[in-house]
């Protein structure tokens, strides 16, 4: 008789071979703006072009708001995952996920709620109500931050019309804003020497702009523009802002979508990270906004929509390069300009390459995980 065993998930969670981050002095890599401050709009923008990826102080949310989410997401997380599963629905992809990212395959080391703030859909109304009410006051103080941080976006690019980019995403009706509440226990798994477990594998955003606020459990990285992998220490008073995909493409390059990733937790703290993500409405056309061109400058990507990015967005793996199939490669920037499409312009087949050099063939720590995953925590527990 032949035994069928279901694939253990913990074992398809690729141990990252490479340094938990490689790029040299803590934090020194990350850009800080003052969003109260005069010159703020000229640093945002030079943040942008240069990392894509910026820490944001003076914003304005009071900590009684981020505290309230954060005490409240921790204690929906510490029930049982049926009770989690139930009050929000199996993430596909809105809702409760533990360990499965997206419907394509990929995984870490984490749980997580996946919600729309559109007001069609019913996950955040079935949450239990104090969390419901964090998560309400949370999301109209961030929108309000993402609304300025795309107001300086515009005039740091000399847009004339300043709230062009903020009336794509906030208060749209129709746009396409979304909230992640990802929560990494400490991991279990032992690693060897300078690894670490994935928490959530290196992708960018597909969308124009993120926010990230974590508690001070450490794990993000972003990728610098060198190829190291900068650690990004965790500051939660701090908002941490990304430049997605669709921004890359609105400013023809000159904004970079920033590649980060989470290494798991090893110590005794879970990290606990609430991310805004601002996408348009879907029929929004994402091209080349006219202003930031120069005279006789080719758009480095084909016309899209962003209903149809999402859905072939969707369609990918997280480390995928998924501007790729939209990119005109025949297309130059000007010799002035550096467009990030030109630096890290690598095809899926690369990627997946680069994917497959990080899995780390290891059996003991497969076992090891194995043991880990049937033994203890909340994630040994598997969602249908
Ligand atoms: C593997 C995937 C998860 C993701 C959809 C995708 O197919 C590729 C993009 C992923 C991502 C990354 C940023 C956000 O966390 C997210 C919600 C998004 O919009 O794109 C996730 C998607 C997801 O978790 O469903
Ligand atoms: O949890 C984090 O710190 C980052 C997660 C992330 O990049 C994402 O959810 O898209
Ligand atoms: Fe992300």
């Amino acid at each position: 008789m032949v035994a069928i065993t279901a694939p253990n998930p913990m074992e398809q969670i690729p141990l990252m071979r490479c340094p938990k981050a490689n790029a040299g002095q803590q934090g020194s890599a990350i850009p800080c703006v003052d969003l109260s401050a005069p010159g703020a709009a000229a640093a945002v923008a030079a943040a942008c072009r240069s990392v894509g990826f910026f820490r944001a102080i003076n914003h304005g949310v009071p900590a009684c708001v981020t505290d309230a989410l954060e005490a409240r997401a921790m204690a929906f997380f510490a029930l049982p995952t049926q009770v989690k599963l139930d009050m929000s629905g199996a993430a596909r992809p809105l809702g409760y996920g533990s360990k499965n990212i997206g419907s394509n395959g990929d995984v870490g080391w984490l749980e997580y709620l996946l919600l729309s703030l559109s007001s069609n859909t019913v996950k955040i109304a079935s949450l239990p109500p104090p969390l419901r009410t964090a998560l309400e006051d949370y999301t109209a103080a961030v929108r309000e931050v993402g609304g300025r941080v795309l107001e300086l976006i515009a005039e740091g690019l000399g847009l004339d019309d300043r709230g062009l980019l903020r009336a794509m995403v906030v208060g749209r009706e129709g746009s396409d804003e979304l909230v992640r509440v990802n929560h990494y226990p400490p991991c279990t798994l032992p690693a060897p020497g300078d690894c670490g477990v994935t928490g959530f594998g290196e992708h960018t955003d597909p969308q124009i702009i993120s926010l990230l606020r974590s508690n001070c459990t450490a794990g993000l990285q972003i990728k610098l523009r060198d190829g190291r992998w900068a650690p990004v220490p965790p500051d939660p008073e701090s908002f941490f802002v990304n430049v997605g995909d669709s921004l890359q493409v609105l400013t023809n390059g000159r904004f970079r979508s920033v590649k980060h990733r989470v290494v798991a937790p090893e110590g005794a703290q879970s990290r606990l990270s609430v991310i805004y993500f601002g996408g348009p409405a879907p029929a929004q056309r994402i091209a080349p906004l006219p202003q930031v061109m120069r005279d006789g400058e080719q758009s480095l990507y084909r016309e899209f929509t962003w209903g149809e990015y999402k859905s072939a967005a969707y369609k990918t793996r997280l480390a995928d390069h998924r501007l790729g199939p939209f990119e005109l490669r025949g297309n130059r920037p000007p010799p002035s300009e550096q467009p990030a499409a030109t630096a890290s312009g690598a095809d899926p087949q690369r990627c997946l390459h680069q994917q497959q050099q990080h899995l780390y063939q290891c059996h003991h720590l497969h076992a090891a995980a194995a043991a880990a995953a049937g033994g203890s925590g909340v994630l040994a527990e598997q969602p249908s």
